[in-house]
This record gives C-alpha cells, structure tokens and sequence, in this order.
C-alpha cells in the first residue's frame, strides 16, 4: 500500500506589499504609530493543494514569481500559511538557499551546530555526525575560521554538508543540484542520487523542464499562486509547453 508523506491542503500565502517608500527605521515606526502605512496585499499562494506518496518526484513549473520558492518554503516550514496546512511525515531536508542561514560571525564547526539545530538536529546527533559533515565539506582547514571569511562556494558546500547528513524522507531542492565547484558539484550529485535510490519523497523547483522531465513522475504548474494544471510529469509538461508557445 503507499504511504502518504506530504499532505498539501488548501494552502494560500499572503504578503503585505508596502506601497510607500519610507526612508528610515524611525519614518517607519512613526508611520506605524500613526497608521500612515499602507500595505497593499499580495497573495503569493492561492488554494494550493495536493499530496505525495512515498517515492513520488514533483517538480514544480511556472513562470518567474508564479510562487515555486514560496510553496517550497511553506512545505520545508520557513514559512507559515496564512491559510491552510501542511502535513508531513519524517525528516524534511531542504536544500533551499544553502548556507542563508549561517550567522557569518561565527565560525563554520560553531555554524554546524547552529544551522544544525535549525534543521531541528538534537546537539548527540550533531556531536556523532560532527567528523563526517566536516570531511563531506572538505573545509577541515577552515572549519575555525568566521563563516564571514568564507567564499560563496564554501558556505553551499558546507551547508549542503550539514543539510544532507540525515536520511531524509522527503528532499526538497531548489534549482540547487550545483554545489560548489565541478568537484564537489559530482559529489553532491551522487549524494543526492543515492538519496534516490532509497525512494525518499522529492519536491523539485528548476526552470529547465529536460531536467525536471528526467527525475520527476509528477508535476504540478503554478501561474500567480495558484495551480493550473496538475498530474503526471507527460501531461503536465505539455500544459506548461502550450504557455511557453502562446
Ligand atoms: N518575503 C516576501 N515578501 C513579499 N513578497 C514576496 C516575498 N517572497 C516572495 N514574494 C512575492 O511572491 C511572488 C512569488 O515569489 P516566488 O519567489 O515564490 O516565485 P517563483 O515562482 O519561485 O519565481 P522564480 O521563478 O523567479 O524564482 C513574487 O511576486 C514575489 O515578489
């Protein structure tokens, strides 16, 4: 029997577009105060619902803004619904803007119990999975060193290092299979590979449909918020395909 692990319903996101333009923190409270502020409501996410079973590959598509990084971060819980919920069952790993999170005064072993704890890793579990994150990254010579003294590539790398030392169930990526250098970039890949092929749960955002096409069975299409098609990866592409030609 298949198992739902991800359980999207009727979600919708709303965000307050300031129209004015203020031009410090102190005009900002004072307009506030005030309630000179005027916020124009935007909704990112509109109803979107839908589920996937264990070992289902989605891949999100839709033009720029149609909402894929909103929905993403809605489902890894960096974001919370105005409307609607998300059930998930196990462990989430997002692979969502890697490294964002690090607090660069830090250094990198302090960033991994940090970013670590993020991820909702008890500090056993980081303390036992410590060496292994360290040696993914290949930043041991840097690893006491202010994440603020790191390259761009490095901060991926090392939260890509920390973000995938779990077994996930449920694997979200963001148009992030590069990581890195050529490298390490062949590295993550085959992580993320090997992650298939134990069937976990995949949520995929890219703008390149080939790729989408390669490793997804399902798909869903997004255009302003809300979902315009959903179905197989075939159906869904050629949906997708009649709005790039139009
Ligand atoms: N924090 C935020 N505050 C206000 N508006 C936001 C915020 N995050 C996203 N938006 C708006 O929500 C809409 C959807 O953005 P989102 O990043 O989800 O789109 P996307 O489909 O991932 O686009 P792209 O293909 O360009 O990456 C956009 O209009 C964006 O401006």
């Amino acid at each position: 029997m298949s198992k739902t692990v991800l359980k999207v319903e009727d979600v919708s996101m709303r965000f307050n577009l300031s129209s004015e333009k203020v031009d410090d923190l102190k005009d900002y409270v004072i307009k506030l105060i005030k309630r000179e502020l005027n916020f124009q409501e935007f909704w990112a996410l509109q109803n979107v619902s839908f589920e996937l079973q264990k070992g289902d590959r989605l891949g999100i598509l839709g033009f720029n803004g149609a909402g894929k990084s909103t929905l993403l971060k809605v489902i890894a819980g960096v974001l919370k619904p105005t409307q609607g919920k998300v059930t998930t069952q196990g462990k989430i790993v997002p692979l969502l803007e890697l490294g964002a999170g690090f607090d660069k005064q830090y250094t990198g072993a302090e960033n991994i119990y940090l970013y670590g704890a993020m991820l909702g890793y008890s500090k056993e579990f980081i303390n036992e999975k410590y060496d292994e994150i360290v040696e993914f990254s290949e930043l041991k010579d840097f690893i006491d060193v202010p994440v603020k003294n790191y390259s761009s590539g490095m901060r991926s790398r090392l939260g890509f290092s920390i973000a995938t030392v779990v077994e996930p169930e449920i694997l979200i990526l963001d148009e992030v299979l590069s990581v890195g250098d050529e490298k390490f970039k062949k590295k993550s890949e085959a992580k993320i590979k090997s992650m298939f092929d134990k069937g976990v749960t995949v949520l995929f955002v890219s703008h390149n449909l080939k790729q989408v096409q390669d490793l997804c069975n399902k798909a869903i299409l997004l255009e302003k918020g809300k979902i315009i098609s959903q179905g197989s990866i075939e159906e869904v592409s050629e949906a997708y395909g009649e709005k790039l030609n139009r």
